[in-house]
């Protein structure tokens, strides 16, 4: 018979801060700062996003959300804290691995910047050109593969009946879901909207953010969305973080934040 020895514990394979019950963590915010010549505009940020929620952030011009949103997909470099992406901790990745891991967060914008001159089916080939190799994502090389992709993610968005039109010729919010189709064509596992429906009327809001809420409820994408209208917050979002002069004020599901709680954020 063997001797049973005590062993150590093993190490946990699964880090206990990914252990969150409200399921898989893709974006982890900790403590980010960022200021701008001697001005704050963010101060210890923390923040996540899980798989198949839509977190909402609110807040006043100029308090610090769409800052947020850039630290993640490197727009900007955040001057200290620590953001994970798809469990990739950037500060520690390689240069390869932290373009890997900030590719999985597509981000739409409010402008849309599709090249209106061309189709768009090509418009969303464009969100492939990311993970394929440079000479198979040239726009004449657009191969049949990526096409049937592509053409998938505009059916996806309700716009495969439009992909031989040209792209200048939607409906801003069929432009935006356009922008969205192509987000979907890099295979993301989160999408970050920065003011995705500014620009749109009440309906094409409405359709973007159903879209967006689907995005997540069904595939399980996460989505970080900033808006300005709080409405659309409380009917599409799962979770708001309001942000006030780039601090943190709350983090809460919907159904926790009252009318005073939001005013908050305006005063
Ligand atoms: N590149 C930059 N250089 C200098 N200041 C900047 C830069 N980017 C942002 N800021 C400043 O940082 C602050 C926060 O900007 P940010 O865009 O994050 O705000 P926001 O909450 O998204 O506002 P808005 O609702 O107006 O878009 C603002 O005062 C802005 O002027």
């Amino acid at each position: 018979m063997h001797a049973v020895t005590a062993l150590p514990n093993p190490e946990p394979t699964v880090a206990a801060e990914q252990l969150d019950p409200r399921g898989e963590v893709l974006l982890d915010v900790r403590a980010i700062s960022k200021s701008f010549g001697d001005r704050v505009v963010l101060q210890d940020m923390s923040m996540r996003v899980h798989a198949g929620e839509v977190v909402a952030f609110l807040g006043a011009n100029g308090s610090g959300k769409s800052t947020t949103l850039r630290a993640v997909n490197g727009l900007i470099e955040a001057d200290s804290g620590d953001i994970t992406i798809a469990g990739v901790r950037l500060l520690e990745a390689s240069a390869a691995r932290r373009a890997e891991a900030r590719r999985s967060a597509a981000t739409v914008f409010q402008k849309i910047h599709l090249v209106q001159r061309r189709s768009v089916l090509h418009n969303v080939c464009a969100g492939g050109f990311a993970r394929l190799p440079a000479w198979r994502s040239l726009p004449p090389l657009f191969g049949r593969e990526l096409q049937a992709e592509a053409l998938a993610c505009l059916d996806r968005v309700g716009l495969a009946d439009r992909a031989h039109d040209r792209a200048g010729s939607l409906s801003g919010g069929q432009q935006q879901r356009v922008a969205i189709a192509r987000a979907l064509c890099q295979r993301p596992r989160m999408i970050l909207a920065d003011e995705p429906v500014s620009a749109l009327d009440p309906k094409a809001a409405d359709d973007v953010m159903q879209l967006l809420h689907d995005l997540a409820a069904d595939e399980g994408l996460g989505i970080a969305a900033v808006l300005h209208q709080p409405q659309l917050a409380r009917a599409y979002a799962d979770r708001i973080i309001g942000l006030r002069g780039g601090h943190l004020v709350f983090d809460a599901a919907v159904g926790e934040i009252d009318d005073a709680l939001l005013a908050t954020l305006y005063l």
